[in-house]
């Protein structure tokens, strides 16, 4: 069986006693894995970060960590990088860094081995003097990290952190994450980017309306839905714009000279049959074309939030 750190069962919440923003979220985080929760924005996805750190007590649910119920030695063993970043920018880069590890109680010898560890991690040693607020968007965020990870938990939590970046800044963000997970860290990552869910998480987890509408790795999550939003290419004998009209019951994505891609209706393999007896011989072949995270997300969503 797969070992879990995370597992939330039935959690509600709500800021008032009759709006809840978290519905009865069931949620089992893997060892090890990068658990990507998507959801477009209001989701409730930091709602649901909040929850699971104990920043924010769930109104209803269990919550267990490393198969005990959330306590405060829990809690030292998670990181949480949040998009709101709680940096003092008037203080230095090693400062802020220290300040944190004072929170988790590190003190003398073994805080400044830890702060320097973190630094280094990152990459920001040899700007350690400088003010936080001098430092670029990408060498921020890298501040953020430090700051999550100087008391060397076992998972930590990114809340979109790479929104408003340029793609140097992305991919060094992202890599340092994989970086992280390289080391045995499990990742949770919460975004409302599918794509760069897709590229960097094993595992995933659908938020709509304070809802976790479906979760599971990536694989299983692809195939378990591929029916909802199956795909297949056409290659055809004829112009495919000549044949377009023989499949008005059918949505065309793609459309070129001799192919088509379209969309199976949920009927799967009788919606592939039925293309086949309408083309006859001008078919000349037939693929399905593997889903990826961004069309199963479309599929189950009407993205709103
Ligand atoms: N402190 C608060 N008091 C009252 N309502 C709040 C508070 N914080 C968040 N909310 C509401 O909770 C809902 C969920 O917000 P949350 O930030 O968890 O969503 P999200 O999925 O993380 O969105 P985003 O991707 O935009 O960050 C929203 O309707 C938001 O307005």
């Amino acid at each position: 069986m797969v070992r879990t750190v995370f597992r939330g069962e039935s959690i509600s919440f709500g800021y008032e006693k009759h709006h809840l923003i978290l519905k009865d979220v069931s949620i089992t985080i893997p060892a090890q894995s990068i658990y990507g929760i998507i959801g477009p924005a209001e989701a409730g996805k930091t709602t649901l970060a909040k929850v699971m750190l104990g920043l924010e007590k769930s109104t209803n649910g269990t919550l267990i960590w490393f198969n005990e119920r959330i306590n405060a030695s829990t809690n030292r063993r998670v990181g949480y990088v949040p998009y709101e970043k709680a940096l003092i920018y008037d203080l230095s880069v090693y400062e802020n860094v220290l300040l944190f590890g004072k929170l988790y109680q590190y003190r003398g010898k073994r805080l400044k081995q830890q702060v320097e560890q973190a630094l280094q991690f990152v990459g920001l040693w040899e700007e350690r003097k400088k003010k936080a607020s001098q430092l670029s968007p990408e060498l921020t965020q890298q501040l953020n990290i430090a700051c999550g990870i100087v008391h060397l938990p076992d998972v930590i939590i990114f809340d979109e952190p790479i929104e408003e970046m340029d793609n140097q800044a992305k991919s060094t963000i992202l890599s340092t994450i994989r970086k992280l997970h390289e080391m045995g860290i499990t990742i949770i990552y919460l975004s409302q980017n599918v794509e760069v869910i897709e590229q960097l998480c094993t595992h995933v987890g659908i938020m709509q309306h304070g809802n976790l509408i479906v979760q599971g790795s990536m694989e299983e999550l692809l195939e378990q839905h591929q029916h909802r939003c199956a795909l297949v290419k056409l290659t055809l004998a004829d112009t495919a714009v000549e044949l377009q009209g023989e499949l008005a019951d059918y949505k065309i994505r793609e459309l070129e000279a001799c192919t088509m891609v379209v969309e199976l209706n949920d009927d799967g393999e009788q919606g592939m049959q039925r293309i086949k007896a309408i083309l006859g011989d001008r078919l000349l072949q037939i693929d399905m074309i593997s889903p990826q995270l961004q069309q199963v997300y479309a599929s189950l969503t009407d993205g709103t939030a």
